[in-house]
């Protein structure tokens, strides 16, 4: 069942069946039958199409954060901020696109060949609920400039955003048959990435949805994406502000609730900052995080996009402080809605389980180090390997210790976020492959090589 209930309040407002089987495999059918005639059509055309969804996003940005707003209680500012940044990506590929996609000639042993772009077909995309236009953006855009044709299953929460999506590609010209939103089921997966007329899957997600997708998608030989879960470190050097540095931190922390797979969800501290840094953060977070209602652009922090997401990292905490964990400020619900205080924990050790996990809501965890070798080891001890961020006032060291860093993206003196020309991914149970820029469009390309 998808449902729409606002975090906010717990209220239930909509709810909509399932896809049956039948109407899934008709939407396999559609997209299947849609790709013949538009991988004909030229880059130009399918470019100029994307082009006009970008202008259509803006128009409709207000109506789209509130949607978002009302089905996971992102904050309406915020909403309007991840649609900045939708129409950035739509741009970004509408404009790159024709360039991106040229042929690369080659000079081989013997003679010359050249490297044709193109697709390779119909692909499902299932995304979540976090920033549910933004995630289905970051997909859709480069493929649909490529030439595949897209079938997308989106969070069960936000059926709302899903058919607004749909809604918007269509008036910008995306044909009936190019991109169909599908109800379908967590369970109906399989038997979409068993059908031979899918040829790849993109999942951003949790650790475990990415587990049963990949091996879904390895048994019938699909091409996969996966963007997963993170644990950012955040490794501060020295700063020449400090309170600059806490707010810088802790705004990336606490971005979209904690709510971000790429938020610095460790801060590591070097030992002569560390008392002063958690003082300093501690307080912040305290008297700024407030809670209230997502809809009013003034609310600090919204709820979660669930009560059971609430429950789950209030359950987390609990289990940290009874750990030995120290709690420095939060960790409480607050109702009737999916609110969690927001929360500063120390003196996690590797023996707790808040160490490894992800804990996705409003939690920052802070760890001492001693050195600059051991806070980069502190960063590497991760089961995750996403994104990461060094702030230091000498860059040559701060770029030192971020080559050192496992990751798949590493930011100098800033956190989180992503831009539209800048490649996102990450490794180790972080998940696979490239979104975003030039990488964002050659992961479900077929680099055709022709010997001439
Ligand atoms: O949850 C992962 C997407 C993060 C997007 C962003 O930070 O811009």
């Amino acid at each position: 069942m998808y449902a729409v209930t606002n975090p906010a309040t717990g209220e239930l407002i909509e709810q909509i069946e399932n896809a049956t089987e039948e109407e899934v495999g008709a939407a396999i059918g559609r997209v299947h039958r849609g790709y013949d005639s538009w991988r004909r059509r030229t880059v130009a055309d399918r470019a100029k199409i994307v082009s006009r969804a970008a202008e259509l996003f803006a128009e409709r940005a207000g109506e789209l954060a509130a949607i978002m707003t009302l089905e996971m209680g992102k904050r309406i500012n915020e909403g309007r901020g991840e649609i900045g940044i939708v129409v950035d990506i739509f741009n970004y590929y509408a404009d790159n696109g024709p360039d991106l996609l040229a042929d690369e000639p080659m000079t081989i042993k013997g003679g010359e060949a050249v490297i044709t772009k193109g697709p390779i077909g119909p692909l499902l995309g299932v995304m979540p609920w976090n920033f549910p236009i933004y995630q289905v953006a970051r997909f859709v855009a480069p493929n649909l400039v490529l030439g595949n044709t897209i079938l997308l299953k989106h969070a069960s929460i936000c059926p709302r955003s899903a058919v607004a999506i749909e809604s918007v590609l269509r008036d910008a010209g995306v044909p009936d048959d190019v991109y169909v939103n599908t109800f379908a089921s967590s369970s109906q997966i399989p038997a979409i990435l068993a059908d031979p007329r899918i040829q790849g899957v993109s999942l951003t997600g949790s650790e475990q949805a990415g587990i049963s997708v990949a091996a879904e998608a390895g048994r019938n030989l699909k091409k996969t994406v996966l963007e997963l879960g993170g644990s950012d470190p955040l490794i501060v050097l020295d700063t020449d502000d400090l309170d600059e540095t806490v707010k810088a931190t802790a705004t990336a922390r606490m971005r979209n609730c904690g709510q971000s797979c790429n938020a610095p969800k460790r801060m590591i501290v070097l030992a002569d900052l560390y008392d002063e840094f958690v003082d300093r953060l501690t307080k912040r977070v305290a008297d700024f995080y407030l809670p209230g209602d997502p809809a009013d652009p003034e609310t600090k922090l919204p709820p979660l996009a669930s009560i059971a997401a609430a429950d789950e990292v209030a359950g987390q905490v609990e289990k940290a402080v009874e750990q030995g964990a120290t709690l420095r400020t939060g960790g409480r619900r607050v109702g009737p809605g999916a609110y969690l205080e927001a929360t500063v924990l120390t003196d996690v050790t590797p023996e707790m389980d808040a160490y490894y996990e992800e804990i996705f809501g409003p939690v920052v965890i802070v760890f001492r180090a001693e050195t600059e070798e051991q806070a980069i080891a502190i960063a590497n001890d991760s089961p995750f390997g996403l994104g990461a961020s060094v702030f230091g006032t000498d860059r040559e060291r701060s770029s030192r210790v971020a080559r050192q860093i496992e990751a798949g993206m590493v930011y100098l003196n800033s956190a989180g976020g992503s831009q539209a020309d800048l490649p996102f991914g990450g490794i180790k149970r972080s998940g696979m492959g490239r979104e975003l820029g030039p990488a964002g469009i050659e992961e479900f390309m077929n680099k055709k090589s022709i010997r001439l």
